[in-house]
């Protein structure tokens, strides 16, 4: 962040605090029911994460405070409300999380009279998208049409940074007095010890593709499928302390192990991806890696009787089949049919054994692999779903949730457009509104 950005949000969380303290304040427990709305609109997690820990460290100040996601905002919330702290992820290409789509539908188009109501914008974003915290922004000037007042200049924080995170606690304790426990500053990584690196892939003409599996050095912590491991590099490696990379998690605590789907990285001046050099080549078996669990709510599995469509390609199996291995400790799990794109049949066919396993017990109905380098044309899976239109109608008619998990560029926009054309644009809106239809592509 440049020095005169954070000149200019010094002077602003001066004049907010001036602000703030000229209001008189009701004492604790007088004030109206959920006058502070901490809101946030999360794809992959952090976002709401971040939120619980505004949402905590506000009310231990003895504010009345209501967390929500950014959807379940009403009109009417939002008028008793005097004041509100909004944290958004922005994803695709400037686009707002999937758990938005209720708010895009009904409150974006008409802003109401927001002209009693105090903000405070965290915009969480990733500089090496053309969008920058493109959402962030869009919610800014929202909230600005709308005649809300800034209690302070919008952060924006790039992947994560420590940095910025610490500017927007900062602003919170000036305006509100919170303060933050030295412990929610950041969720401790913990070692996990690697046990085991297979390479998938032999003979593939992709990168190398590996299984990692890891152990805790002491207990085995909880997590849910969907889940995100958050890997923080050692400082020799990263040439900086806190650099974190997400990894969708592909087992569940019942396997007694984590496992990570990675593939070799290039950056785009074509050098090796350093966490993937690292994860994949230089740390050693028995060595341990610092690991923290995010949950990732948005990419949790219904109910697991209901009807399951696992879309997505490459590592992207990662995110899916934690999804199965879930399933099949449940006493009756739903039909699970998965669509699942890579290059060819013979090098390809990523954790086949297990697919196969599922298939013969069950936990899986229906397995369909598209190869894209296989002689005969290439295949890809919106290819499967458009031959399969009938049945994929067929399963959302009887309740499926469809979760995708892959590549951003390419497969989930192909997906996407296909699953308009099958189901019609307002169709997959309700689907993804009601949580039918989720995402976790990267
Ligand atoms: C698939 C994907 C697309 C993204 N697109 C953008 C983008 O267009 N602009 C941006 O600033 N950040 C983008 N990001 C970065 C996220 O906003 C950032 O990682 C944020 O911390 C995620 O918060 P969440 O875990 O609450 O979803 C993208 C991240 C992912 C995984």
């Amino acid at each position: 962040m440049g020095g005169e950005l954070w000149a200019a949000t010094a002077v602003l969380a001066w004049a907010g605090l001036t602000a703030w303290s000229l209001r008189p304040r009701p004492a604790p427990g007088a004030i109206a029911e959920a006058a502070t709305l901490v809101v946030h609109a999360s794809q992959t997690g952090s976002a709401e994460a971040l939120a619980e820990e505004t949402a905590t460290a506000l009310s231990a100040t003895g504010l009345s405070v209501q967390r929500l996601g950014l959807s379940q905002l009403t009109p009417e919330l939002l008028a008793k409300a005097e004041r509100l702290f909004l944290i958004a992820a922005t994803t695709g290409e400037g686009d707002a999380p999937d758990e938005a789509t209720g708010f895009l539908r009904r409150l974006m188009p008409t802003p109401p009279d927001l002209s009693h109501l105090q903000v405070g914008v965290l915009a969480l974003g990733d500089s090496s998208y053309g969008h920058y915290c493109g959402f962030g922004r869009a919610l800014d000037s929202w909230l600005a049409r709308a005649g809300a007042t800034a209690l302070f200049d919008r952060v924006e924080v790039d992947r994560l940074d420590p940095g910025a995170l610490a500017h927007w606690r900062h602003q919170l304790t000036a305006v509100t007095g919170a303060t933050f426990a030295r412990e929610t500053r950041s969720r401790p990584h913990r070692p996990w010890r690697l046990e085991r690196r297979a390479h998938l892939n032999p003979g593939s003409p992709g990168r190398p593709v590996y299984r990692l599996r890891l152990r805790p050095i002491g207990d085995m912590p909880d997590w849910r499928a969907g889940d995100v491991a958050e890997v923080e590099l050692p400082e020799a490696v990263a040439g900086q302390p806190g650099q974190l990379r997400d990894y969708s998690i592909a087992t569940v605590p019942a396997d007694r192990a984590m496992d990570l789907i990675i593939r070799e990285t290039v950056r785009p001046d074509g050098t090796p991806g350093l966490a993937s050099t690292w994860l994949l080549d230089r740390c050693r078996i028995g060595e341990t890696v610092p690991l923290r669990i995010r949950p990732n709510r948005t990419f949790h599995g219904p109910d697991a009787t209901g009807p399951l469509i696992l879309i997505g390609n490459g590592t992207g199996l990662g995110g899916l089949v934690a999804h199965l291995s879930e399933r099949a400790r449940a006493a009756k799990p739903g039909p699970a049919w998965l669509v699942f794109g890579e290059r060819t049949a013979a090098h390809d066919a990523l954790l086949d054994q297990r697919l196969q396993g599922w298939l013969a017990s069950g936990v899986l109905t229906r397995l369909d692999r598209a190869f894209s380098r296989d002689k005969g044309g290439a295949r890809y899976v919106q290819d499967i779903l458009q031959a399969e239109a009938d049945t994929v109608r067929d399963w959302v008619e009887r309740g499926a949730t469809i979760m995708v998990c892959g590549s951003l560029k390419g497969m989930a926009p192909a997906v996407h457009a296909a699953l308009r054309d099958i189901l019609d644009e307002d169709r997959l809106l309700d689907l993804r509104e009601a949580g039918r239809y989720r995402r976790d592509v990267y």
